[in-house]
């Protein structure tokens, strides 16, 4: 029987090297700074960890690197270059996330969802599609495969045919993971992965992030679950009202006073002003 590695394969870079260069990325919204002047260097095969209280900026600073906002300022490059602030320039790039609330196609099957994910990576054109020549049914059939083998990579061989709607909650999340690695990205983003899964899928989530890494991809990840971080990632940034307030290894960063005291701020502050979130909404899940 062959390993879930061996049935899915990756196109991956040199462990070590720089994947993702951010420079001085700054994010304003009217006077509200969001996200200001924040520096991350990223390496093939690194898992970093992305923490900070409710409306640190964390989500909006994923938004800077993968396209969705243009930052006010800053550079972001991948693999040496520049990278367009365009979706679709950056999966193209190697680049692919998942979003803090499910995205998926609810009423389409779970392979459908991930073939979707691999539409960015096949060549055929209109016209190609409209008359379901031999280049199309090729495409669609190699496609199709690696949905499949991408379903298993993430633990769920045997759901292909299943709506999206009707997957437990951990499934779905599994799913977006599929989908996101169907367009071949050499690295992946991962917005809160684990919100609301309980205790045994939280543990599948971080066994399947290692295993994301093992194949030489690289992962950046946004979480409140601190324990899911330190056990996880190499190094961890931790944003503060939109800057790096600490950056370190897990032990550095979960024994430097400054991020205790940025939670139990949060805490002690009540409801988010920005957000109108309680404070448990921000607190650390330990
Ligand atoms: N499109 C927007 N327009 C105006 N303000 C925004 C916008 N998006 C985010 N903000 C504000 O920017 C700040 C950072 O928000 P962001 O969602 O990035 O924080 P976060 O660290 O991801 O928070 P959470 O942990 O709650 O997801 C907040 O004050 C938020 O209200």
């Amino acid at each position: 029987m062959t390993t879930l590695e061996e049935q899915a394969t990756f196109d991956t870079p040199e462990a070590g090297e720089v994947l993702l260069e951010a420079r001085g990325v700054t994010m304003r919204f009217g006077g509200l700074v969001a996200v200001d002047e924040v520096d991350l260097t990223v390496r093939a095969g690194e898992i970093v960890g992305l923490i900070g209280p409710n409306g640190a900026g964390k989500t909006t600073f994923f938004n800077c690197l993968t396209g969705l906002y243009k930052p006010t300022s800053g550079v972001v490059s991948f693999a040496g270059r520049p990278l367009r602030p365009r979706p679709r320039a950056v999966v193209r790039a190697g680049m692919a996330r998942t979003f803090q609330n499910i995205r998926l196609f609810q009423n389409m099957t779970a392979l459908e969802n991930v073939m979707v994910g691999r539409y960015c990576r096949t060549s055929a054109g209109p016209l190609t599609s409209i008359l379901r020549g031999p280049k199309f049914r090729r495409e669609e059939a190699e496609t199709r495969a690696r949905a499949q083998e991408l379903l298993e990579f993430v633990g769920m061989p045997d759901v292909a045919d299943s709506l999206a709607r009707n997957l437990p909650y951990g499934d779905q999340r599994r799913l977006e993971v599929a989908r996101a690695l169907a367009t071949d990205p050499q690295l992946l983003l991962l917005d809160e992965p684990t919100a609301g899964m309980n205790p045994q899928e939280t543990r599948q989530a971080e066994v399947l992030i290692q295993r994301i890494r093992e194949t030489g991809l690289a992962v950046v990840v946004i979480e409140h679950d601190m324990r899911f971080i330190f056990n996880l990632c190499d190094r961890v940034l931790c944003l503060v009202q939109g800057s790096v307030l600490v950056e370190g290894t897990p032990e550095q960063v979960q024994s430097d006073p400054r991020v205790i005291e940025a939670y139990i701020g949060t805490s002690a502050d009540g409801p988010d002003e920005q957000t109108g979130a309680g404070p448990e909404d921000g607190a650390p899940r330990a």
